[in-house]
């Protein structure tokens, strides 16, 4: 591929809805995860796909109007919501490099006395949960985050789907071990169960690809809400959650993603990749079947033929 091609609207329009047509006939889609029982149950023949401009143009196509469980996408919010609580105070307890290990590893946590490697390893994650909860009740602290996301995506009709915070609480002894475990080096403030209820109403957000396409649109502009003008971080923080982005939002995956595709993006459990392309769009993508790191596989493919497509990766020479 050469640089960046110069696409007009309608091309776009025609990119987007050729990969959907093309993720709809792909023959291997992943395997959806079954660890949390409502997420086996999400059809696995679902694609959809959102990609808005700079301008607040909104490309759509299959299933992207259809809501799944958001799951560690949303350590993405949750992390720009506690940086704004504490700043930069937040990097004593969580550090910043990819992990390498599976997205619900303990073994880090032994040699490196229970600070996690990054905020979108369910570890780091917990601890931001554990910030988000402040002097708060879950409750208070599981509202801010919600009223947050409404604000990001601009729609009010976002909700928490009970059933599947309901079942992560039920089956997520591997994440009450790592809070218990962190708990234990003094990392975790407060009783378990409190921040483990932050963290699981916040992976169970239910979104659309539009409505996430939507919310990702401030690192998109440079940490600005760009529909309302509205600063949500500044610039800086912006370009550093990008840069998180790039190099922990898939896991042990997050080099190949980077090889693939060469845009930050955050992926979850349930299907969903968010991924930016600075300065120019926000991109949703959401197949359930996930590859073996845990990442969506056809999302993967569809962001891949995306920047193949625009010239849109990150690593691409600008034209002069
Ligand atoms: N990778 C993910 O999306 C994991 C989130 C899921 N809620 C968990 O804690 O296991």
């Amino acid at each position: 591929m050469g640089a960046e091609i110069d696409l007009s609207t309608s091309d776009l329009s025609g990119i987007v809805a050729d990969i959907a047509e093309e993720m709809k006939a792909a023959p291997d889609r992943g395997t959806p995860a079954a660890y949390i029982p409502p997420l086996a149950k999400v059809d696995p023949a679902k694609f959809g796909m959102a990609v808005i401009e700079a301008d607040g143009t909104c490309h759509l196509a299959g299933d992207a109007e259809e809501t799944f469980s958001i799951q560690s996408i949303s350590k993405v919010f949750a992390l720009t919501l506690a940086l704004g609580h504490v700043g930069d105070q937040l990097w004593k307890r969580v550090g910043r490099e990819p992990s390498g290990s599976a997205f619900n590893s303990i073994v880090q946590l032994e040699f490196e006395h229970g600070i996690p490697r990054n905020p979108f390893i369910n570890a780091g994650a917990i601890v931001v949960a554990d910030i988000l909860l402040g002097r708060n009740e879950p409750r208070e602290a599981i509202g801010e985050m919600l009223r947050f996301v409404r604000t990001l995506a601009g729609e009010d009709d976002i909700v928490i789907d009970r059933e599947v915070a309901d079942a992560e609480a039920a089956t997520g002894y591997r994440n009450a071990a790592l809070a218990s475990y962190m708990r234990s080096f003094g990392n975790i403030h407060h009783d378990v169960e409190r921040t483990l209820g932050v963290y699981f109403h916040a992976c169970a957000l239910a979104m659309s690809c539009r409505q996430l396409a939507l919310a990702g649109r401030y690192l998109m502009a440079g940490g600005m809400l760009p529909s309302t003008g509205r600063r949500i971080v500044s610039a800086q923080r912006a370009r550093r959650i990008n840069a998180l982005m790039m190099t922990c939002g898939h896991y042990d995956g997050s080099g190949e993603f980077a090889f693939r595709v060469g845009l930050p993006g955050k992926s979850g459990v349930g299907g969903g990749i968010l991924a930016i392309v600075p300065g120019r769009a926000s991109v949703a993508v959401w197949s359930p079947g996930l590859n073996e790191r845990g990442n969506s596989q056809l999302g993967t493919l569809a962001l891949e033929r995306l920047v193949q497509r625009t010239g849109w990766s990150v690593f691409e020479p600008a034209l002069g």
